[in-house]
Parts: structure tokens; C-alpha cells; sequence
């Protein structure tokens, strides 16, 4: 008999991807992830895709900022909480928040470590721009796997004016080239390429060992993000990289609509709808 603990008779066999699951489909069956921020979109999610981020975007998406400069770590830590208890097989993995890794390694590590503990996440992922990959280094070697996510990042936009497809003149192109490679040296497991031209996200893809999961990056890379509300048209924005599969806002108007009518006109609650008490005898 073996000493190790087996798992519970007709418990599903069933576990997470890991980093090294994603890591293995460079160049093989394109890499499926969306953004969850809550346990029941992440459980309908989870069927469906490879990764589940919990994205910065949060504090845009679900608390209404106007970017995601104000995301704290304690935001993420409850959100990526939520999401774990909602998925069962995706790997999860934590957006770190503007000023939590930017100051270097030790600063990151323990951020990105208290992440992992509080959340049982199986990854983190950093913005990489230049000088990152010493960061990136430091986590890996430390037992942290960490996404990177290079191109347009959304956490620099207020230094650099706006939301802007980046990589158009080459200079911008190759030091975006140069932040990927770096990213993929220091060991990420897969790298977000944002907002680039197919081109430069071509070039990447060619060049990095990591699977790039591409969002406004065309067709090119190893897998494709999109914000889950864009997707399902809840976010009332949508930049030209968004496909809308659905008009969830458009759903819950029509709901709130009725239930406003319903109300108004003493048609609800029915009798159905309400508890009486039981007849004397
Ligand atoms: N809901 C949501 N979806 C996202 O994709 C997203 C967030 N939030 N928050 C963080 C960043 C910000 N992102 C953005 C935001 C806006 C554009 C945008 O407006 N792009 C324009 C202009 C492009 C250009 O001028 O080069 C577009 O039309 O695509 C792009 C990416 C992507 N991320
Ligand atoms: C769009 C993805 C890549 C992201 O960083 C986010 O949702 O915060
Ligand atoms: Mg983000």
C-alpha cells in the first residue's frame, strides 16, 4: 500500500492547469484566457477556457475608476479569492497593481508572495516595460510563476497620455521586442502582448520561448485575452480589438425594465411570489 494520501473515491481526478501546462503550448493549440473578477463568472468560465486572470481591470470594469492607477493589492487579493472558489480548472492568475512591484525585486516578491498565499492563485502577472526583468528574475528563482505583459501598458498610460496602440515606428517596436525577449530570458511562463501592430506581435511570438497571449495583438500569438465584460457587452466601451459575443447590458436593462413595470402596476409580487400564515386548525 502506498503512503501517500489518495484522493476521496469518486472524487474527480480532475486539477488546475499549471505554468508549465501553459508554458507547453507555444506554438501548439492556441492558448484560451479570459478576465474573471467574481466566483460565478469564473465557474461559467472555467469549462471553457485555459486561464483565468484577475485582471487590474477590475477597478475599472467592477469599481468604476477611470483607469487602473488606483487598484489596490487588497482589491486583488479579494477578487482573485472570489475567482478561486468560482474555478475549478483554469489556472488562475493575479494582475499585480500599479505600485506593488515597481520599486524592485523585494518589494515585488513580497507583494506577489502575500498574493499567492492569500489567494491559493497558481501565477501573478507584472507589466514589463524596461528594467523589468531583473524583477521577473528575482520571482522565478524564488518559485513564483509570473506572467509578463509588454506593449501597451495600461498601468503607464498616465505618463504616457492615453490608451495608444504602441510599436508603430520602429524604435517604439523594437524596445517593445527587446521588453518581451528580456520578459521570456528571465522566465515568465507566457507573456500579454497588448495593443501592438501584427507586425511587431509576429516578431515576438518568433522570438520568445514563452506562449504570447495577445490582446489588440492580432491573430499572431500563441493565445488570445479579452476583458470578460467587453466580450459579453456589460463594459459599455469597446476599443476596435473587441468581438461582443453577447449584449449583457443590454439583458439587464430589459430585466430592470420589466421588474420596474412589474412593481409599479402591483404585478409583482404574485401570490406565488409570497408566504402566508398557516390557517387556525
Ligand atoms: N474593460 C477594459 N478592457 C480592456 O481591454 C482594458 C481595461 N478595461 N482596462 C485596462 C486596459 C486598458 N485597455 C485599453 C483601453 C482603451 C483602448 C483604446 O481606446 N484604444 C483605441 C485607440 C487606439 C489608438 O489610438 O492607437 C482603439 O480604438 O482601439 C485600448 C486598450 C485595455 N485594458
Ligand atoms: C487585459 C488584461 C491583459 C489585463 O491586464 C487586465 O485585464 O487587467
Ligand atoms: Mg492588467
Amino acid at each position: 500500500m502506498s503512503a501517500q494520501a489518495q484522493p476521496p473515491k469518486g472524487a474527480s481526478p480532475q486539477r488546475r492547469l499549471s505554468a508549465q501546462d501553459i508554458r507547453a503550448r507555444k506554438g501548439g493549440d492556441p492558448v484560451v484566457c479570459l478576465t474573471a473578477y467574481d466566483a460565478p463568472t469564473a465557474a461559467a468560465l472555467d469549462a471553457h477556457c485555459d486561464l483565468l486572470l484577475v485582471g487590474d481591470s477590475v477597478g475599472m470594469v467592477v469599481h468604476g475608476l477611470p483607469n487602473t492607477i488606483g487598484v489596490t493589492l487588497e482589491m486583488m487579493v479579494l477578487h482573485g479569492q472570489a475567482v478561486m472558489r468560482g474555478a475549478q480548472k483554469a489556472m488562475v492568475v493575479i494582475d499585480m497593481p500599479f505600485g506593488s512591484y515597481e520599486a524592485g525585486p523585494e518589494q515585488a516578491f513580497a507583494n506577489c508572495a502575500r498574493v499567492m498565499k492569500e489567494t491559493g492563485a497558481q501565477g501573478v502577472k507584472l507589466e514589463c516595460g524596461p528594467g523589468a526583468a531583473e524583477t521577473v528574475a528575482y520571482l522565478v528563482q524564488r518559485g513564483i510563476p509570473v506572467m509578463g505583459h509588454v506593449g501597451l501598458r495600461p498601468q503607464s498610460t498616465l505618463a504616457e497620455g492615453g490608451f495608444k496602440a504602441k510599436g508603430k515606428d520602429e524604435a517604439e517596436a523594437s524596445q517593445i521586442l527587446s521588453d518581451a525577449e528580456a520578459t521570456d530570458t528571465a522566465g515568465a511562463f507566457a507573456i500579454v502582448v497588448e495593443g501592438v501592430a501584427e507586425g511587431l506581435a509576429r516578431r515576438i511570438t518568433a522570438a520568445v520561448s514563452a506562449p504570447t497571449i495577445g490582446i489588440g495583438a492580432s491573430a499572431a500569438c500563441d493565445g488570445q485575452i479579452l476583458v470578460t465584460d467587453d466580450m459579453l457587452g456589460r463594459f459599455e466601451w469597446t476599443p476596435r480589438f473587441v468581438r461582443r459575443y453577447a449584449d449583457l447590458r443590454g439583458v439587464i436593462d430589459q430585466a430592470a425594465a420589466q421588474y420596474a413595470e412589474d412593481v409599479r402596476a402591483r404585478r409583482f409580487p404574485a401570490e406565488v411570489e409570497t408566504y402566508f400564515s398557516k390557517k387556525p386548525g
